[in-house]
């Protein structure tokens, strides 16, 4: 999918593929370099982190391990219930693991400040967090987050993992929907 397949439900685009591209590669290299010697378990965040992992992890050179966890607290709206929920959990055991949580976006910081204290309780070496977007303006709590890709306004935004209502994850950029897709 791409902008032409939008018709008039793109607003515009905030981050081409290319930056994208540039900023996953610069973080897979701090990330290899801060762990290096070691192993990691990469854990993402089902289901908006796929794109993220997928071309994360494939810029990294350390040997790493993946897992999946499934949360969610948007359901079909543009504003976090605050609920967390687990879909589906770890196949690996934690214990003494370096992990590190990859995520699309920290919005209101609700979903990853409670599955970093859920994560932290299983006993792990450590518990990192690499996201691909942050949106400072937005958070209710702060989440202490080793890597970050871009800080963003307080606009939603689709593509790239990113859904709204379910569409628009596979788009290979980040951009923001005009309103009348909203019902705005
Ligand atoms: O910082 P927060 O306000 O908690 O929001 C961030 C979380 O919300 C979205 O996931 P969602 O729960 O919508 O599920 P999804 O990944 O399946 O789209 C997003 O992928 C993050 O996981
Ligand atoms: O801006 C957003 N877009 C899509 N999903 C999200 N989940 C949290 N924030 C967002
Ligand atoms: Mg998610």
């Amino acid at each position: 999918m791409d902008a032409r397949d939008m018709g008039e439900d793109l607003e515009k685009i905030l981050l081409t593929e290319e930056q994208i591209g540039t900023r996953l590669e610069e973080m897979a290299a701090l990330i290899d370099a801060d762990y290096a010697g070691r192993e990691l378990l990469l854990v993402g965040v089902l289901r908006g982190a796929v794109m993220v992992m997928a071309d994360l992890s494939r810029r990294m050179h350390l040997p790493i391990q993946m897992d999946w966890m499934a949360v969610s607290s948007y359901g079909s709206g543009t504003k976090s219930s605050g609920v967390v929920r687990i879909l589906k959990d770890l196949d690996n055991d934690l214990t003494g693991r370096d992990v590190l949580i990859v995520e699309d976006i920290i919005d209101s910081g609700l979903t990853l400040s409670w599955l970093v204290a859920n994560l932290r309780s299983r006993g792990p070496a450590s518990v990192e967090i690499a996201t691909l977007l942050r949106k400072p303006e937005a958070a209710k709590v702060d989440v202490d987050v080793r890597y970050v890709g871009f800080d963003i306004p307080p606009e939603f935004v689709v593509g790239y993992g990113l859904d709204y209502a379910e569409r628009y994850r596979h788009l290979p950029f980040v951009g923001t929907l005009a309103p009348h897709v909203y019902g705005g």
